[in-house]
């Protein structure tokens, strides 16, 4: 059932209360109430999903920000940036952030999954334990549904069908629609094999090379974790509840022998207090659940009684660590007679653009943006891994990320421009999440630290270097007219100036509730996702990866979300047995 306000429920108890609707939410609820057992409530701030154009139309998503759609956050001024101030857009809507996405579809390497792995000690997060949750292998438990792309084209060589998923809820497909320099973007591997090498699959645990995108489309229409995860055929199962416009201000408890047991959930404006009688399942993204573990005096405690909270859990890493992907573009002046290269000036196109996809979900709106990615990785001789170390994952892992994108029109600029967004995707500045005030909706402060470590300015300089090698590729000669931006000829530290001058950020935070060894006296849950020192809550979300993955975050946050939905079953399954072997033990004895 969905409600659309408090008032609408008709108890305040539940066995598991998933706080946050948005990418991760969805999972954990739809697969706890697979058990008809289970009673399970999700609770969103933001309204549903249904009937938002915005959230449907691949290429309108950026529509949705600075909406109330949005949670419209802001970063603190940059050291990094010199001292600019970016927007931080985070999905107020059903399905959070996967409703308001740019839908690329990247797992990272597999180097990443073994690295957490290796550091929590928990071999269930390495590549080959994840997988399944993705792809296959599991009854019922997966996430991806590969499906053909819109235009229904052949697909033959464009990716490796072993890596995929085909019976999941997740569509993800190749893009739907061809972009006018997709023909001329083919060549490169050709003509430059050793920087570009053709990559058929993107998503087989070693990206490295060029290859075609993969996004969170179906039929030419977003696929989020409420379209696949909070459908009507799941919403109408009587044990699974969806509270929509309704905010969290914090999670409290009694202690039980000394031990914080977090299973309440109080809710802004309302005299209420649910209960989960199981657990509470905090998934409000990297920004709201560090902000909500604050609220509810779970942090570091000198930080907490600065702004009076009372102190529940002294644990320091909460709201540290965040870590968070610069991007930039590297623009050139380019030579477009294509009428589509118009698409972004001319209201006919746009008009017909839109009628197409009403009419069939075909034509240019059914693919975000590029329809092709390069990853690349810095040579472990290079003089920047030398001087700075390397933080990657491992051999397999790219270090930066060039997305080609075709050429378009701005109104008040003849001609056409084209290029490339470039981005550091095993960053090694660390951010962070912290409480403005006692206000618990007051805006965070998010401080993304970007490029306060050196290695990511170099890095960033790096992938400039290497975007125009591969526009110096001879299949652009006809095409590139010139570089407009960086300037051609600009030296390095005029480089990192236009780094510092331009970059934003891909809003890919991650890391600010990370899970670490169960011994480890840092990070936030341990590796099942329990919050440490407490009973009753366990994180899931993007904020518990220790590590950032060298991709987009979407698709691990669907692995976590998946992999922790069996974590909790089987924890649960256990304590409903022991339940079962005391009461039957108790039944046994009474007969004496
Ligand atoms: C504009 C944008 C584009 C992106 N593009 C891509 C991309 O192309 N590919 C990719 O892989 N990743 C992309 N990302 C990142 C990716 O979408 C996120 O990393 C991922 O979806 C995060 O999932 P999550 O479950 O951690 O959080 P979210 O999806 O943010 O879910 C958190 C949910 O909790 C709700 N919530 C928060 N606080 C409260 C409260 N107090 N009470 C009740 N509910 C609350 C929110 O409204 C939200 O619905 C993008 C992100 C943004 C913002």
């Amino acid at each position: 059932t969905v409600f659309q306000n408090i008032g609408q429920l008709s108890t305040t108890s539940f066995d598991f209360i998933v706080v946050g609707g948005g990418t991760a939410g969805p999972v954990v609820a739809n697969r706890l109430s697979e058990n008809p057992n289970f009673h399970v409530l999700v609770i969103e701030a933001g309204p549903t999903n249904e009937g938002v154009l915005n959230a449907m139309i691949p290429s309108f998503s950026v529509q949705l920000q600075q909406t109330t759609f949005d949670w419209n956050y802001t970063t603190v001024p940059g050291i990094g940036l010199n001292n600019r101030t970016l927007a931080y857009p985070r999905g107020r809507i059903l399905g959070g952030c996967s409703s308001h996405n740019a839908m690329f579809y990247t797992r990272g390497s597999m180097d990443d999954y073994d690295r957490w792995a290796n550091i929590t000690g928990d071999d269930g997060w390495n590549w080959k334990n994840i997988l399944p949750y993705i792809l296959k292998a599991r009854l019922f438990i997966y996430n991806e549904k590969w499906t053909p792309p819109s235009d229904e084209h052949n697909t033959t060589g464009e990716f490796n069908p072993v890596v995929h998923g085909f019976n999941g809820l997740m569509f993800t497909s190749l893009p739907g629609s061809p972009q006018t320099i997709d023909n001329m973007i083919l060549e490169v591997p050709d003509q430059l094999p050793d920087q570009f090498p053709f990559l058929l699959d993107m998503n087989a645990g070693k990206p490295l090379g060029l290859g075609w995108f993969q996004g969170t489309i179906g039929n030419g229409t977003r696929s989020s974790a409420a379209t696949a995860y909070l459908s009507t055929a799941f919403t109408n199962r009587p044990n699974l509840h969806v509270l929509l416009n309704t905010k969290v201000k914090r999670i409290s408890g009694s202690k039980i022998h000394g031990i914080p047991a977090l299973n309440n959930v109080e809710i802004d404006g309302s005299q209420l207090t649910l209960t989960a009688e199981k657990e509470v399942i905090l998934s409000a993204g990297p920004i709201n659940t560090p902000q909500i573990l604050m609220n509810s005096g779970i942090g570091d405690r000198n930080v907490l009684a600065k702004l009076q909270i009372p102190t529940v859990l002294h644990l320091p890493s909460v709201g540290q660590n965040l870590t968070d992907q610069p991007i930039t573009t590297v623009l050139y002046s380019v030579n477009s007679n294509k009428p589509l290269d118009n698409l972004d000036t001319n209201a006919t196109l746009q008009a017909q653009a839109l009628a197409q996809w009403e009419f069939n979900r075909t034509g240019p709106l059914v693919d975000p943006g590029p329809n092709f990615i390069a990853w690349s990785r810095l040579s472990s001789n290079s003089a920047i891994i030398k001087e700075f170390g390397d933080p990657s994952a491992g051999q397999n892992t790219p270090h930066l990320e060039l997305a080609p994108f075709s050429a378009f029109s701005i109104a008040s600029q003849p001609g056409h421009t084209g290029g490339m967004a470039i981005a550091v995707v095993t960053p090694k500045s660390r951010g962070s999440v912290t409480l403005n005030s006692t206000d618990p909706f007051g805006k965070p402060i998010i401080d993304l630290g970007f490029f306060t470590d050196e290695f990511d300015i170099r890095a960033m300089i790096e992938a400039i270097k290497l975007s125009q090698v591969f526009y110096q590729a001879p299949v652009w000669k006809d095409y590139i007219i010139s570089q407009v931006a960086p300037a051609v000829n600009a030296t390095d530290a005029e480089l990192e100036q236009y780094i510092r001058s331009t970059s934003a950020t891909t809003l890919h935070g991650v890391g600010t509730a990370a899970m670490s060894a169960p011994d480890a006296d840092y990070g936030v849950v341990n590796p099942n996702l329990l919050v440490k020192g407490a009973s009753g809550l366990r994180i899931v979300d993007a904020s518990i990866m220790p590590f950032i993955n060298s991709g987009h975050p979407q698709a691990p946050v669907y692995a976590i979300a998946e992999r922790a939905s069996d974590l909790i079953k089987s924890c649960n399954l256990h304590i409903d047995m022991t339940i079962i072997k005391i009461q039957a033990l108790a039944a046994a004895f009474s007969n004496f």
